[in-house]
C-alpha cells in the first residue's frame, strides 16, 4: 500500500482551471480540506470573506507576514497571497488531507520547508485555450489578463520542477486523477 500524501500543493497558470477543478473535486469528497488563503486582491462578485478567502489590507498582510503566521506567501500580478500556517498544521496533525491551490512561488517554497508535500502542476491543453478560458471567464481587464498572461509564461516554463503534471481537457477526468494523486479514492 502507498502511502497517503497528506499534503498537496496544486499550480497552475491563472485561468487554467484550478478553482474548477477544486470545486468540482469537493462537491463529492468534502473530506478533502482546502486552505483558504489571505489575499490583498479585491473580491470578484460572489466571492466570500473567510469562503474563498480571507480578504485583507495591506497593513493586516504586513502583519502576517511580520508574525510568521504564512507558511509561505508571495507576490502575484500586483497583489499579495499567502497561506495560513496554523490551519494546515492542524488539518495535517489530524490526519486530514490538505490541498494547497498557490501559485508557483508559494510551491517552491512549500517544497523547502514541507518535506512531504507533493506538487502537482495543472496545465492547459495548449496556449490558446488558456488565452480563451482566461479571457472567457470575464473577471478581469485587458491590462490585468495580460499581466497574468505574462506571468503565465514562467509558470509553464517551471512544470519541470513539478512531482506530476495534470492536463486539464476535462474537469471531471483531472478531479479524478487528483483524487487518486491524493490516496482519496
Ligand atoms: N503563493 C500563494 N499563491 C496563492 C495563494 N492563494 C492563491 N494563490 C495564487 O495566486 C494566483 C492568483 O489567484 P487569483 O487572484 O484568485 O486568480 P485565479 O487563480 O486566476 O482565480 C493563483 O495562481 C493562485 O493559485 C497563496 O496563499 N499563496
Ligand atoms: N476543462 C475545462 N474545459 C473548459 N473550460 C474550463 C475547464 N476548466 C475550467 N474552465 C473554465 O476556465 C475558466 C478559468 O477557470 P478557473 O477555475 O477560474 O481557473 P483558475 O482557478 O486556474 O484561475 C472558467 O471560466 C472555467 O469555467
Amino acid at each position: 500500500m502507498t502511502e497517503r500524501p497528506r499534503l498537496t500543493v496544486l499550480s497552475g497558470p491563472s485561468g487554467v482551471g484550478k478553482s474548477t477543478v477544486v470545486a468540482h473535486m469537493r462537491k463529492e469528497h468534502p473530506e478533502v480540506w482546502l486552505s483558504v488563503s489571505a489575499t490583498t486582491r479585491k473580491p470578484r462578485p460572489g466571492e466570500q470573506h473567510g469562503v474563498h478567502y480571507f480578504f485583507v489590507t495591506d497593513e493586516e498582510m504586513d502583519k502576517l507576514i511580520a508574525n510568521g503566521e504564512l507558511l509561505e506567501w508571495a507576490e502575484f500580478a500586483g497583489n499579495r497571497y499567502g497561506t495560513p500556517r496554523a490551519a494546515v498544521l492542524e488539518h495535517l496533525e489530524a490526519g486530514v488531507p490538505v490541498l494547497l491551490e498557490i501559485d508557483l512561488q508559494g510551491a517552491r517554497q512549500v517544497r523547502e520547508s514541507m518535506a512531504e508535500g507533493r506538487l502537482v502542476f495543472l496545465a492547459p491543453p495548449s496556449w490558446e485555450e488558456l488565452v480563451r478560458r482566461l479571457t472567457g471567464r470575464g473577471t478581469e481587464s485587458p491590462e490585468v489578463i495580460e499581466r497574468r498572461l505574462e506571468a503565465a509564461k514562467t509558470e509553464l516554463a517551471a512544470e519541470p520542477e513539478f512531482d506530476t503534471t495534470l492536463v486539464n481537457t476535462s474537469v471531471e477526468d483531472v478531479a479524478r486523477e487528483l483524487l487518486a494523486l491524493m490516496n482519496v479514492v
